[in-house]
């Protein structure tokens, strides 16, 4: 099936944390594209990655990167599909490297960035969702669904408590 998400990452490294998204992105039954593409290591790849997205029928770009996190961003500057940034969690810094690379984009070039980590992986992938459910009725009600079930979870976990 045609995808309409793309997870790109900046390093296979950064699977570990991107998985959580594309977890989602198969259970919410979204089709999507996986790859590593790199601001840094493949900038040409980047670039006509990037141009290319649009015409090729993806409706939203999850970014994932560690330390100098400027694939989000080079990306964002590439295309005018939303991109979502995920700041993954780097050894020297925590992941606040990656979180304030992504974050702190200059106004005209919009990246929305999500938490550090593994949150920020799921989160990004349902804010993707919820994109594309403003219209396809049938991902917001996949949503909605979801939602409900947390929310279940949520009450029954306090009734368990002692
Ligand atoms: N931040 C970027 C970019 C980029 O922004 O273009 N390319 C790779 N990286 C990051 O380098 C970290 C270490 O990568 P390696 O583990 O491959 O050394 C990863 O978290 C990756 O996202």
């Amino acid at each position: 099936m045609q995808p309409l998400v793309a997870v790109i990452m900046g390093s296979q490294s950064d699977w570990e944390t991107m998985r959580y998204a594309c977890d989602i992105l198969e259970e919410l039954r979204v089709p999507f594209e996986k790859k590593v593409v790199s601001a840094h290591r493949t900038p040409d790849y980047m670039f006509a990655y990037a141009e290319s997205a649009e015409e090729r029928g993806i409706k939203v770009i999850i970014a994932g990167a560690g330390g100098a996190a400027h694939l989000p961003g080079m990306v964002a500057a590439k295309t005018t599909i939303p991109v979502i940034g995920v700041p993954v969690k780097s050894q020297a810094l925590n992941g606040l490297d990656s979180l304030l690379s992504i974050v702190q984009m200059p106004g005209g070039v919009p990246v929305a960035t999500v938490a550090i980590g593994k949150a920020g992986a799921i989160n990004a992938a349902l804010l993707a969702v919820s994109i594309l459910g403003t219209y396809e009725p049938t991902y917001m009600e996949a949503l909605r669904k979801r939602r409900e079930t947390i929310r279940k979870q949520v009450m029954e976990s306090s009734d368990q408590l002692e």
